[in-house]
């Protein structure tokens, strides 16, 4: 059972999990179906309501939940600290106090935001200090889950990216390729350090987890360390774009409402060693996204 099917990563999980033939599939989102494929179970699931939450687990009794669902965006989690608590902390409370009942193998994904950037990249040992109160929601949604009484893991990520099936959510590979497109100047940060990662990735490391009913802590990232300057290089670079018109400077340069930890990003080497995980290089995530655009807009 996923949450969150809607969303980016929920989106990857159900097409690989249905892909390969192994699991029945519950896809839960908030609302309507909005999925493009098909071969799996749809059920509509507020995760911040308790009761639906005990009656669908309850019904369902799923072997393993990977609860993806959470509020995402950093900086309204910042500016409505109170919806940010109802989902990415309560929400994950009832689940897993209904995984419980059902002695179900609970992943919840997490980030790299738990850590402060002064000292990535980081293992799944470092000592968490978030900087933003999204950062906060998410440790203490992990914190939650470590003391569950059914088996857990906790698969942590960093700065996902992808083509959600609507082209509702952009990335900094696509916001680079239409502004250079458009001959737009950019200004892009340096001192933004992260291990950027594909969000077909995230998905096959949630699913190694999930088929291993691993236990633990991973770091599910991609392997290349980057400053988003890099990135937007790289990318200029694959679609033959032209890079002077990317302008490096640095965060000081930018007022948000949720501070950004500087430099994370993760060693992978755990899941590398344990679950067979294997991320794709940034440049050939680039060469996926490009496909998949082209596919869109045929
Ligand atoms: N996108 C990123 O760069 C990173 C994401 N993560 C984590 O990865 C996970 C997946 O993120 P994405 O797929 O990128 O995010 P997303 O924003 O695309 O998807 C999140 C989904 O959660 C759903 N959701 C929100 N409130 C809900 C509710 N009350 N009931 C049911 N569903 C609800 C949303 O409708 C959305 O479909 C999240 O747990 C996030 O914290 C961690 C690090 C970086």
């Amino acid at each position: 059972m996923i949450t969150g099917a809607n969303g980016l990563l929920g989106q990857k999980l159900v097409e690989q999990l249905v892909e390969s033939g192994e699991f029945v599939v519950i896809a839960t989102g908030k609302g309507p179906n909005r999925l493009s494929t098909e071969g799996f179970l749809y059920q509509s699931l507020d995760i911040t309501n308790r009761e639906e939450v005990d009656q669908v687990i309850g019904e369902i009794a799923p072997d393993t939940i990977i609860h993806g669902a959470a509020m995402t965006n950093v900086d309204q989690c910042e500016l409505n600290q109170e919806a940010c608590v109802e989902v990415n902390v309560k929400a994950t409370e009832y689940l897993v106090r209904a995984a419980e009942k059902v002695k179900a193998h609970f992943v919840f994904v997490s980030t790299d935001f738990i850590f402060s950037g002064n000292d990535g990249p980081y293992d799944e040992e470092a000592t968490p200090d978030p900087v933003n109160f999204y950062g906060e929601t998410k440790l203490t949604g992990e914190e939650l889950v470590k003391n569950a009484q059914t088996t857990w893991a906790i698969a942590r990520t960093v700065l996902v990216f992808g083509i959600a099936n609507d082209l509702s959510k952009t990335n900094i590979i696509l916001w680079v390729k239409s502004s250079l497109e458009a001959g737009k100047v950019i200004n892009v940060v340096d001192d933004q350090v992260r291990t950027p990662t594909l969000a077909e990735d995230l998905a096959l490391g949630c699913i190694l987890i999930a088929k291993q009913k691993a236990e633990g802590i991973f770091n599910i990232s991609g392997s290349d360390l980057l400053s988003a300057y890099d990135m937007a290089m790289q990318t200029a670079d694959y679609f033959g774009l032209d890079k002077t018109l990317i302008n490096k400077t640095d965060s000081t340069r930018f007022t948000q409402p949720a501070k950004r930890p500087l430099k994370t990003g993760f060693s992978i080497e755990k899941a590398r060693k344990q679950l067979g995980y294997e991320p794709k290089t940034f440049r050939a995530g680039i060469g996926i996204l490009a496909k998949q655009i082209i596919l869109a807009s045929s």
